[in-house]
């Protein structure tokens, strides 16, 4: 990063271990750079963050573009010129950011490309003073060298208060009501409400909001059960709540509450076709993200009466158009994405979110980055492939799982034949834990904050190496990873030992899954692909192979794995293309095949 006209380097900062929140279990190898806020030393082998902004004595510029509690303020200005300008139009914020070396905003403020590029590369961190980092473009502010860094935890209770409170104004029609009142109305029997003891409540997505909504909705009397994939039981038991299936949950539930973040695998999650297997004259409440619920399904729900009534605080576009039904319906309560607002929430929010803006400023590595710092780009080089590698089997592990036990236990696997001080997994491990954790997540893992990331989880990565014979030019053959103490979607990925299996080797350049459980295969990790477990016979590549050349999905790869001829097989199909479900369901309605999974990779 070069130092142009007044912008120079003041000062050069060591990363120490303790910074890193990394574990000490592995021996940790000299401090690495970031590039969005450092650069390499020039006159030493040894990687040092520099500290870039103008002159000695002049403070950075901190534009906080949203209102911010009084306390993170205070922090800020020590350290800081604070230019607090809030509202600006998409043109006044690209006009100031060429003054800012950072910016703080919550969920109002988009953080487009043109902001980016409008900061002439000054911007050196972007601070959102919340959970959700949607409003930022994240590729934009990597490419850009920036670092975003958000404030994770300090608005749980605000957001599972909230959904409390959404759910017993919604059982006892306090909006309608109140509104009913104000207009000159007396309309006692229009307004019975629901009692909510007794009542099972589903909460989807058992993380830290939902684990709260829980332990408060128990407190109400109400039975709950939760669902999420994930979540370990354990933690379940301790506060009295059951985890159960999908179906189960959408099934028993009087009272859904959705606490999941946004991902491919949850948006639309409530649907025509979920909605229609609830129980007539469910309840739905939601403050995790709009795009989560089929808006357009919820209203034709709501007019049919299975669903009896909704509250939500988040919308899939805020705010939502003026005239829109589901806004509109009376038997829906809305609130403006409210769930984090309230005084201590954004007291909590202005210091996590100031501490770590100052922290970055100062060159510090955040355990809250969400986009990801880079490493030398001598080790980049080498491990490239064996990182993309690392973050895919992370990615297809954990989608292997199946049940309700969650993950706790992984162990990860190098085989190799460089000396253990010879190869730094550091990388590899946090793309794993990567792989493993944003798929069912709202977390962005890093190099920075993997391991950080796995603890306040309950995540246990172990490692292991296997010393091979032979030439080092390559830093690794072979990386495994196992999820123990888990049932599995697809049973054939449970190996012999009983955790779920999957290795992956590179192969000129390319990752390729090489064993699923005690099966090997090989496919090259591009696009997604399809596990199909079948009785090893003549014609199954070719009737899979059809019925996906028929629906248009172009094949990347094909690959059986037998235990022996005409026993066991399990086929693995790389597909450049997501089949629908009608496809998958062709594939699993052949007779021979036994069990099939689709991963997105
Ligand atoms: N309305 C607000 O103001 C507000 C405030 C805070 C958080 N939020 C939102 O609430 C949501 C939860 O936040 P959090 O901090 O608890 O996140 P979290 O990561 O702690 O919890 C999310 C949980 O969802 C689970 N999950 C992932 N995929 C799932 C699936 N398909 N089905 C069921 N569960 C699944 C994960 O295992 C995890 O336990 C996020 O969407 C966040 O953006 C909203
Ligand atoms: O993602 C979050 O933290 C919440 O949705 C709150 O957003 P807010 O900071 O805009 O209230």
């Amino acid at each position: 990063m070069a130092a142009t006209g007044s912008v120079r380097a003041t000062s050069a900062l060591n990363v120490k271990p303790s910074q890193l929140n990394l574990s000490s279990k592995l021996p940790l190898p000299p401090p690495f750079s970031v590039t969005p806020l450092c650069r390499r030393s020039a006159n030493s082998h040894r990687r040092t963050l520099v500290l870039v902004r103008a002159g000695l004595d002049a403070k950075p510029t901190v534009l906080v573009a949203e209102k911010l509690g009084e306390a993170g303020l205070t922090l800020l200005k020590d350290f800081a010129n604070i230019d607090c300008s809030y509202n600006l139009s998409p043109e006044e914020l690209c006009t100031k950011i060429s003054l800012c070396d950072a910016l703080i905003v919550r969920s109002g403020t988009k953080v487009t490309r043109e902001v980016f590029e409008s900061s002439g590369g000054r911007l050196k961190v972007v601070g959102r003073a919340g959970v959700g980092i949607d409003n930022v473009d994240l590729a934009a502010a990597t490419e850009h060298g920036c670092l975003v860094v958000n404030a994770p935890t300090a608005n749980t209770v605000a957001a599972a208060e909230h959904g409390i409170a959404l759910l017993t104004a919604m059982a006892r029609n306090i909006a309608q009501a109140d509104a009913s009142v104000k207009a000159g109305k007396w309309q006692r029997n229009k307004y019975v409400g629901v009692s909510l003891v007794g009542k099972t409540l589903a909460v989807m997505g058992f993380g830290k909001v939902g684990s709260e909504v829980a332990r408060r909705a128990k407190g109400l009397g109400m039975h709950v059960i939760a669902h999420d994939p994930y979540a370990p039981a354990d933690r379940a038991r301790a506060i009295g709540v059951d985890l159960v299936g999908f179906d189960e949950a959408l099934a028993t539930a009087d009272f859904i509450s959705l606490h999941m973040p946004l991902t491919a695998a949850t948006a639309k999650v409530l649907n025509d076709e979920t909605f229609a297997r609830m129980k007539k004259g469910v309840r739905i409440v939601n403050v995790a993200r709009g795009g989560v619920i089929d808006e357009e399904a919820l209203v034709r729900a709501l007019d049919a009466g299975v669903v009896a009534q909704a509250a939500l605080d988040v919308f899939t576009e805020e705010p939502p158009s003026k005239d829109s039904k589901l806004v509109q319906h009376e038997n829906v309560t809305v609130t403006p994405h409210l769930g984090a607002s309230t005084m201590e929430a954004q007291e909590g929010v202005a210091i996590e979110i100031a501490e770590a803006v100052v922290g970055a400023l100062k060159g510090e590595l955040a355990a809250t980055a969400v986009n990801a710092p880079m490493v030398p780009a001598e080790v980049l080089t080498e491990l490239k492939p064996f990182v993309v590698l690392a973050e895919k089997l992370g990615r297809l592990a954990v989608q292997l799982v199946g049940g309700g036990s969650g993950v706790k236990t992984v162990k990860v696997t190098y085989a190799s034949a460089r000396a253990p001080d010879d190869l730094d997994t550091r990388l590899l491990r946090a793309m794993i834990t990567k792989g493993l954790i944003e798929p069912i997540s709202s977390v962005f893992v890093n190099l920075v904050n993997a391991d950080f990331t796995a603890k306040q989880r309950g995540l246990r990565i172990t490692e292991e190496r296997i010393i091979l014979d032979g030439s080092p030019e390559s830093p690794l053959e072979f990386v495994q990873v196992q999820i123990a103490n888990v049932e599995s979607k697809f049973a054939s990925a449970i190996s012999e030992s009983g955790e779920i299996k999957v290795e992956g080797r590179v192969k000129d350049g390319i990752p390729h899954l090489t064993r699923v459980g005690e099966f090997e295969v090989d496919v090259s990790l591009e696009g997604s692909i399809i596990l199909c477990r079948q009785v090893d016979q003549p014609g199954m590549i070719g009737r899979v192979g059809s019925i996906l050349g028929e629906e248009n999905v172009n094949v990347s790869f094909m690959s059986v794995g037998r235990i022996a001829p005409r026993k066991q097989a399990v086929m693995a199909i790389g597909v450049d293309d997501q089949p629908s479900k009608e496809t998958l369901k062709m594939i699993g309605d052949i007779s021979s095949i036994e069990e099939f999974v689709f991963l997105k990779l």
